[in-house]
């Protein structure tokens, strides 16, 4: 089914990461400058996490965590666990199963900035090596201007 790509206002909304590695540090620079109030849960979380979240629970995800959140990404190296939190959340909830895309209502594209517009490459989830290479020749192209 085809995607239907738009631009949240994620300002005062509530993000929960499960998972505190490296794919969980790259969905939450993507959420910088956005205002979102972001839940980092996970049994390790990367240092440079730290200063870019607001809170951070230290232990292994709990279904309690989802309550009240509006966004959830799942990061954890643990493909079932992540299928189960995908399958869990409710119908108002947004979810990005990272190890599983089947399971994802939302994917995230690739994004440039140049000045005031923003660029968005994504392929519906079909493929991210040619999102990348796209990427990169708009880049190329935007240095030149
Ligand atoms: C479905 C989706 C799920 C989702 O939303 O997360 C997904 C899935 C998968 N990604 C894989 C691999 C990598 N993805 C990245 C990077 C990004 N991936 C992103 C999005 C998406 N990736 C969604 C679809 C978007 C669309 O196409 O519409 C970006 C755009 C946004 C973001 O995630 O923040 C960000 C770009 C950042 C930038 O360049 O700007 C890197 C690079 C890195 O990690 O540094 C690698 C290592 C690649 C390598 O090996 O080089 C694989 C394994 C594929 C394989 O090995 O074959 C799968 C699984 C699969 O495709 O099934
Ligand atoms: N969508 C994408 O673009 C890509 C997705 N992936 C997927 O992302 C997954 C994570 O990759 P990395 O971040 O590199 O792994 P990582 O090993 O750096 O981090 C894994 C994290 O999961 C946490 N975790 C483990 N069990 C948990 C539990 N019960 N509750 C909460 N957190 C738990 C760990 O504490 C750790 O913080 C990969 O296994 C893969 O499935 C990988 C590459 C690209």
């Amino acid at each position: 089914m085809k995607k239907y790509p738009i631009a949240l206002d994620l300002e005062q909304r509530r993000v929960l990461i499960v998972g505190g590695g490296q794919i969980a540090l790259r969905k939450i620079k993507g959420l910088q400058e956005t205002g979102a109030v972001i839940t980092v849960v996970a049994p390790t979380i990367l240092p440079e996490i730290g200063p870019l979240v607001q809170y951070q629970r230290q232990r292994p995800f709990e279904f309690k965590d989802l309550l009240e959140q509006e966004l959830i990404f799942c990061c954890t190296d643990a493909p079932t666990l992540n299928r189960r939190i995908a399958a869990a959340v409710g119908q108002d909830q947004l979810v990005n199963n990272t190890s599983d895309k089947q399971t994802s209502n939302f994917y995230n594209f690739a994004t440039i900035t140049y000045d005031e517009v923003t660029i968005n490459i994504g392929s519906d989830g079909q493929n991210i090596h040619k999102v990348q290479r796209v990427k990169q020749a708009i880049q190329r192209y935007l240095a030149k201007l």
